[in-house]
C-alpha cells in the first residue's frame, strides 16, 4: 500500500514534535490523513492550489502569516501562552512558539484600561463571530470597553437595549455560556458596551464620538470611524469585526493597533 505525501509530512510533523516536546500541531494540509499521539488541530480555509508556482519566498511569506494567525487564535481559544508548536503545510514543516502569538497580542498594552483576561475573552468572541458570521452571512459589530458611564455618556440606544434589566452574571464576557446571547445581538445595528470590569451593559448602541480627523485605511466606513473617534476622547478600547473584510481590529487613543485576520480557522 502506498503512503500519501500528506501521510509522510505528518508523520514527519509527529516526529518532529516529540524531539522538541511540542504541545500541539497545527496542520494546514488538505485532510487529516492519520491520528498521532500529539494534538493535532486542523486549520480550515486553507487554499492549497493558491500556493502552485509560488517562489520560495512568497511561499515562506505565506507560511509566517498563517502560522501565526493560526498561533494567535490557538493562544486565544486554549488561554495556553507558552510551548512549542509545529505547523505543518503541503510544502514546509516549521516549529513556531505559541509566545510569539501572545507576543503580537500584546494585552499587557492595554493594561491601564482593561485588564488583559477581559481584553482576552472579547477578542476570542470578536474572533469567534468573525468566522461563524449568523445563519451563512457575515457580521459586522464592535466592543467597546471602558468606564461604563463615560461609554453610555458618548452614546445613546439604537433599539431596546437587550441587556438593561438583567442579572450581572449573564452579562459577563469572561463566560463562554453568555457568548451564544452575543453573537444573536451582534446581528443588531449599533455596538456593545463594556465595563471594564468586563460586563456588557448595553448592545444597539450607538457611538456619538465626533469623528472628523480620525485618519483610518480608506474603505473602513461609519462604525470604524466612530469607534477609533471614541477611543480617542476617553481612555477605551475598541474592538471592532469588519462585516465586508471578516478582520478584527483593536483601537485605542484613536488608532488601530492591532489587526487580526480571520481568513484561517482552527477546526474545534
Ligand atoms: N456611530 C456609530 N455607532 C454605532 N454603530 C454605527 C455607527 N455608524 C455606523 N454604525 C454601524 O455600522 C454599520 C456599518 O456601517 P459601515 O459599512 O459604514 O461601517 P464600516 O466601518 O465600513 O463596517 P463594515 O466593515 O463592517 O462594513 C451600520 O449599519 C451601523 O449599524
Amino acid at each position: 500500500m502506498s503512503i500519501s505525501k500528506e501521510e509522510v509530512l505528518m508523520a514527519a510533523a509527529a516526529d518532529l514534535a516529540r524531539s522538541v516536546d511540542a504541545i500541539a500541531i497545527l496542520s494546514f494540509l488538505d485532510s487529516m490523513p492519520m491520528e498521532t499521539d500529539i494534538p493535532v488541530i486542523w486549520v480550515k480555509e486553507h487554499q492549497p492550489d493558491l500556493m502552485i508556482k509560488k517562489s520560495m519566498q512568497e511561499l515562506l511569506l505565506f507560511c509566517e502569516h498563517h502560522i501565526l494567525d493560526a498561533v494567535v487564535q490557538y493562544h486565544l481559544r486554549t488561554e495556553v501562552s507558552q510551548g512549542k508548536i509545529i505547523g505543518v503545510f503541503p510544502f514546509a514543516i516549521l516549529i513556531y512558539d505559541v509566545g510569539e502569538g501572545r507576543d503580537y497580542l500584546d494585552l499587557a498594552s492595554y493594561a491601564d484600561i482593561v485588564t488583559p483576561d477581559i481584553l482576552h475573552s472579547a477578542l476570542a468572541l470578536a474572533l469567534e463571530i468573525a468566522h461563524e458570521g449568523r445563519e451563512g452571512r457575515n457580521i459586522g459589530t464592535a466592543f467597546i470597553i471602558g468606564d461604563g458611564s463615560s461609554l453610555l455618556a458618548r452614546s445613546h440606544q439604537a433599539i431596546l437595549n437587550p441587556y438593561a434589566g438583567h442579572p450581572l452574571s449573564v452579562c459577563d464576557i469572561r463566560n463562554r455560556e453568555n457568548w451564544e446571547s452575543v453573537k444573536e445581538f451582534a446581528q443588531l445595528d449599533g455596538v456593545f458596551i463594556i465595563t471594564k470590569d468586563g460586563y456588557i451593559t448595553a448592545a444597539g448602541r450607538y457611538i456619538d464620538a465626533d469623528s472628523r480627523g480620525v485618519s483610518l485605511p480608506s474603505g473602513l466606513g461609519g462604525r470604524h470611524m466612530a469607534t477609533a473617534a471614541i477611543t480617542r476622547e476617553i481612555p477605551a478600547v475598541g474592538i471592532t469585526v469588519s462585516e465586508s473584510g471578516g478582520l478584527v481590529r483593536v483601537f485605542r487613543d484613536g488608532v488601530c493597533r492591532l489587526t487580526l485576520r480571520s481568513e484561517v480557522a482552527l477546526t474545534r
